[in-house]
């Protein structure tokens, strides 16, 4: 499990620590951490050119110290001091100690081979300073190692509100923070490395599961079991106007994980063709998926599947008939514009700050929320947030939705709760498309098809 934790979580188990240990322990581990990463970017330290931005705060200390250790193995430091009067004192003379030295401006030198962003770390607030936009904005095209968080971005809720620092690597410390994981500060962390500094830490709100992790979630058969007590799925997705969806969303639930897969909707014939092993006509099932290209049918689709007390899948045209809290374990599937239209909201506003309009949604409508992108966030009521961030950019593709619908509902079916159904199968679905495109492009009914290659890799314990 990959977990993100709140600044106020780091910063209550970073106190228990700096009460425990002798000065300064914490920082040297984050600094030694630091330096051995952009050691490993670099290549080496000898001849290469650090340009280190430092803030008035442990950030730029972090950064003044890891300075230190590569001018230590060779390489010319700089020191931009951004905090004013204000620097983290024994960094900046250990850096100085070492043959650093604090450069006023970059204007006229030479651009560094890497610059080290430690303007500000869990503390920021509010965003870049104009002069540091100023100086970032010069070093455009330089590749940035970000102490901790790209500076700029809002660490608790992964929100940009203005320029920020666009970070190669960033190394942070103790624990992962939520704007590694959710867009759009993700985006701007480049590739992240933790660096273990001893915190303890109580549970993450927000996480990202592993591989080990899905395969310990994956539904299994029971020796003694039958297509029944495997579950069943029932799909009531595809109309007339919309059939490929049926199809679509039937091929996600028919990858195996359940015993069966109903199929009580308006394009049988077709969906019958292309699965045989559908059984076609309403029944007893375990789970619902419902509105995947159902058109005008969907309300009602979604009104007999609720009457059923099942729990429910809702995707597409079936989340506009959502208009308040459900009353059976649902699952949710918008993406940023089917979400903005369920909360009012333009699907700008979603897109800016994604984490926060899944939380909202799933607290007023009672259930969880898929919301799909480039990380797809799993949002329960009052509580965690499951981030997806193995999908190639590829998945982007027409119909890969109504397959995501189909396998939920199959897992939930399958007897997983909505919110691992959520987190595992669009873990799955993302995993599937990366084996399927294998690096290139991927269409919806490969995802599908690619499951089961998933499944039998996560449960072959060598292969994980
Ligand atoms: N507390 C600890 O034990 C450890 C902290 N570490 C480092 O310490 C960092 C946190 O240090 P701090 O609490 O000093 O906070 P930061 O260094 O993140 O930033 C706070 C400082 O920056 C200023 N500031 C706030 N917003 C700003 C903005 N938008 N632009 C410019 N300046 C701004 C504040 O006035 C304050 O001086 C972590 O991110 C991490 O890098 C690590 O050394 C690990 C151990
Ligand atoms: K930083």
């Amino acid at each position: 499990m990959r977990n993100a934790h709140t600044v106020e979580q780091v910063r209550a188990a970073e106190g228990l620590l700096l009460d425990a240990l002798p000065e300064g322990t914490l920082m040297r581990r984050a600094a030694s951490g630091l330096a051995f990463a952009v050691l490993d970017f670099l290549g080496g330290g000898y001849g290469r050119r650090v340009l280190l931005l430092v803030g008035s705060g442990d950030n730029g200390g972090d950064a003044l110290y890891a300075g230190a250790a590569l001018a230590r193995r060779g390489a010319g430091v700089e020191a931009l001091l951004l905090g004013g009067d204000t620097v983290h004192r024994r960094g900046l003379a250990a850096l100085l100690a070492e043959g650093g030295r604090v450069v006023a401006d970059v204007a006229g030198a030479h651009l560094p081979d890497v610059v080290v962003d430690g303007i500000v770390g869990i503390g920021g607030q509010g965003g870049l300073r104009p002069d540091a936009v100023a100086v970032v904005e010069h070093l455009r095209g330089v590749p940035v190692v970000a102490v901790d968080v790209p500076s700029g971005v809002d660490v608790d809720t992964g929100e940009v509100a203005g320029p920020h620092v666009e970070a190669a690597v960033t190394v942070t410390f103790g624990t992962h923070k939520i704007a590694h994981l959710v867009d759009p500060a993700a985006r701007a962390c480049g590739a992240v490395h933790l660096v273990d500094i001893g915190l303890d830490l109580p549970p993450a709100p927000v996480l990202a599961l592993q591989a080990s992790d899905v395969a310990a979630l994956l539904p299994v058969p029971d020796a003694a079991g039958h297509k029944y007590t495997r579950g069943v799925v029932g799909v009531r997705a595809g109309s007339a106007q919309y059939p490929g969806a049926g199809v679509l969303c039937v091929s996600g639930a028919s990858t195996g994980l359940v015993g069966m897969v109903r199929y009580d909707g308006g394009a049988d014939a077709l969906v019958h063709a292309c699965h045989p092993e559908v059984v076609v006509g309403a029944g007893q099932v375990q789970a619902w998926v419902v509105g995947s290209g159902g058109g005008a049918d969907a309300a009602k689709a979604l009104a007999r599947s609720r009457a059923d007390g099942v729990p429910l899948v809702v995707d597409a045209d079936g989340l506009a008939a959502v208009d308040g809290p459900l009353d059976v374990p649902a699952l949710l599937t918008p993406h940023a514009g089917e979400l903005a239209r369920m909360l009012g909201v333009d699907r700008a506003e979603v897109e800016a700050a994604p984490l926060r309009h899944a939380r909202a949604a799933a607290e007023r409508f009672a259930a969880v929320v898929l919301l799909k992108g480039r990380h797809t966030l799993v949002a329960e009521p009052g509580g965690r947030v499951a981030v997806t961030t193995v999908a190639p950019p590829w998945l982007a593709t027409a119909g890969s939705g109504d397959v995501l619908a189909g396998l939920c509902g199959a897992l939930l079916a399958a007897g997983l709760t909505p919110f691992d159904a959520g987190a595992v199968g669009s873990w799955l679905h993302g995993a599937a498309a990366a084996t399927a495109g294998a690096g290139g492009p991927v269409t919806a009914p490969d995802v599908a098809a690619a499951v089961p290659t998933v499944c039998r890799a996560l449960l072959a314990p060598s292969h994980v």
